[in-house]
């Protein structure tokens, strides 16, 4: 059997000291396969930005062990999870962050740059992911001549532009209308597919959590499967 893309086993995650401790994370587990789409749904304050965080190894967790296609993370130097994250993880923030001075192309283009891809190379991995994302036509725009869906796409369209294996995302749709939320979760939906990717998806919006695989929820410091 393949290794899970992402595997969380017995984390534990808190903040603060004594009185003022936090507990948000207490011996979670989670696994995510190959283009599986997993949705987390839970109240504000449970802890999905600090799961995104441990599971992007932007946060690293007080115990437990967080592996990223079957490599464990907790003894890698602070420089080695950053070239694991930028090889191997994808995020996207509920707004697109994209750099406004550059084209949309450009936005695809640069994190590619970064980890020592050609331009040509490059340039032909962001054009086939602005296309699959029905996005291709406005690949020489800025972002502020783009509308909220499309500047979305194509935030998603650079996570994905260096093939990651893992694929984070919080509340990508939350600053989106009901309509182009629907659109913007397909486009994401189809490429996890597309990618073999493992995704974890915060949303609020529990008509796409339910198009996710499954749902996930935090409580009582574990990950758990959640009913809607
Ligand atoms: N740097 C920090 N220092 C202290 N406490 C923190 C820190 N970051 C988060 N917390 C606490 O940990 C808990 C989980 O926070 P987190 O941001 O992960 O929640 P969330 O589910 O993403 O919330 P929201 O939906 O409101 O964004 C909260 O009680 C928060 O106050």
């Amino acid at each position: 059997m393949s290794k899970p893309h992402l595997r969380l086993a017995d984390v534990h995650r808190h903040y603060g000291e004594g009185d003022r401790t936090v507990r948000v994370l207490e011996a979670a587990n989670l696994t995510v396969e190959s283009g599986e789409m997993v949705a987390l749904v839970a109240p504000s304050g449970a802890g999905k930005s600090t799961l995104l965080h441990l599971c992007g190894l932007l946060e690293s967790p007080q115990s437990g062990e967080i592996e990223i296609v079957g490599q464990p993370t907790s003894k890698l130097s602070d420089r080695g999870r950053t070239q694991l994250r930028r090889s191997t993880v994808g995020y996207v923030y509920q707004f697109h962050h994209l750099l406004p001075e550059f084209t949309a192309l450009e936005n695809v283009v640069m994190p590619q740059l970064i980890v020592g891809k050609s331009d040509k190379e490059s340039a032909g991995r962001a054009m086939e992911l602005l296309g699959l994302l029905g996005v291709g036509h406005r690949a020489t725009h800025r972002p502020a001549e783009l509308s909220g869906g499309e500047q979305q796409r194509i935030a998603i369209a650079r996570a994905a532009a260096n093939h990651p294996r893992v694929i984070l995302a919080d509340e990508p749709t939350g600053n989106l209308d009901p309509e182009t939320s629907d659109v913007v979760f397909g486009a994401l939906k189809d490429l996890i597919r597309n990618e073999g990717a493992a995704a974890l998806i915060a949303t609020h919006n529990y008509d796409l959590a339910r198009r996710a695989d499954r749902i996930v929820t935090i409580r009582g410091g574990l990950v758990v499967a959640h009913e809607l």
